[in-house]
C-alpha cells in the first residue's frame, strides 16, 4: 500500500499530522463492516482519533531503542553488583489480532565498568513495545539491546502480561499471564548469579 500524500489528505491541526485519506477510509470500512455507521455524529471524528491513537501505539517503528543507551557514566561509586528494574508497566499489541498486551517487564543487567541512566532501561522496553509484538520477540529484543550495546556481563529480562485476544474474544479466558524470559552472559551461564537475580526479582 502506497502512503503518499495527495492535495486532499486531512491535514489535522491539533498535532499539526497529515492522515492519509486511504488511512481514514480503512477505519471507516471496518466500523461499516463491524456493522455500524460511520456517519453518525459519535463515530465522524473516530477514523482520525484512530489514527492518531494507532500512531502512538506504533511510534517505536519511527526510534531505535539503542540510542537511549548511548550515554552511559563510569562513576557510580565502585558498585559492580546486579542492576534490577523491577515492574516496568507497558502497553504492546500483539501482531496476530492488534489486540492490546499489558504487563510488567523486569530489566536487569550485571555492569562492567559502565552504568546507564535508570530511566533508559525502560525507554528501550516502550521503544519495542510501541511496535507490534509477539511476546517472546519483545523479550528477546530488549535483553539483546541491551547486551549488544552496554557490553555488561549479564543481562536479564523477564515480562509478565495479559493478552486481551485470549480475554476479550477467542479463548475468552481472563486473569491468566504469560510469562516470558531472557538471560544472557552470566546469568545463563552461572547458577550463583542466576539465583541472586532470582531473588531480586522476587521469583
Ligand atoms: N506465543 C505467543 N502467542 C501469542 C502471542 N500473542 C497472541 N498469541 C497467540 O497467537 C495465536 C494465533 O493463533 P491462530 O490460530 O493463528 O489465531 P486464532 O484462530 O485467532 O487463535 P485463537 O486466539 O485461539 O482464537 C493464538 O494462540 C494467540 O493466543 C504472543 O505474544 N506469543
Ligand atoms: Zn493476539
Amino acid at each position: 500500500m502506497n502512503f503518499m500524500l495527495h492535495d486532499h489528505d486531512t491535514f489535522d491541526e491539533s498535532d499539526t499530522q497529515i492522515i492519509p485519506d486511504t488511512v481514514l477510509e480503512a477505519v471507516r470500512i471496518l466500523l461499516r463492516w463491524s456493522g455500524d455507521d460511520p456517519d453518525r455524529e459519535g463515530l465522524v471524528d473516530t477514523p482520525k482519533r484512530v489514527a492518531r491513537a494507532w500512531q502512538e501505539y506504533c511510534s517505536g517503528y519511527q526510534e531505535n531503542p539503542a540510542l537511549h543507551l548511548d550515554r552511559t557514566f563510569e562513576d557510580v561509586g565502585g558498585y559492580d553488583e546486579i542492576v534490577l528494574l523491577k515492574d516496568i508497566p507497558f502497553h504492546s499489541h500483539c501482531e496476530h489480532h492488534l489486540a492490546p498486551i499489558t504487563g510488567k517487564a523486569s530489566i536487569a543487567y550485571l555492569p562492567r565498568n559502565r552504568v546507564v541512566g535508570i530511566s533508559k532501561l525502560a525507554r528501550v522496553l516502550h521503544g519495542y513495545a510501541r511496535r507490534l509484538q509477539v511476546q517472546e520477540r519483545l523479550t528477546a529484543d530488549v535483553a539483546q539491546c541491551i547486551w549488544d550495546h552496554l557490553q555488561p556481563h549479564g543481562v536479564a529480562v523477564v515480562i509478565e502480561a495479559q493478552h486481551g485476544c485470549m480475554t476479550g474474544r477467542g479463548v475468552r479466558t481472563p486473569g491468566v499471564s504469560m510469562v516470558t524470559s531472557r538471560l544472557l552472559g552470566c546469568f545463563l551461564t552461572d547458577a550463583g548469579s542466576r539465583k541472586e537475580l532470582l531473588a531480586l526479582m522476587g521469583y
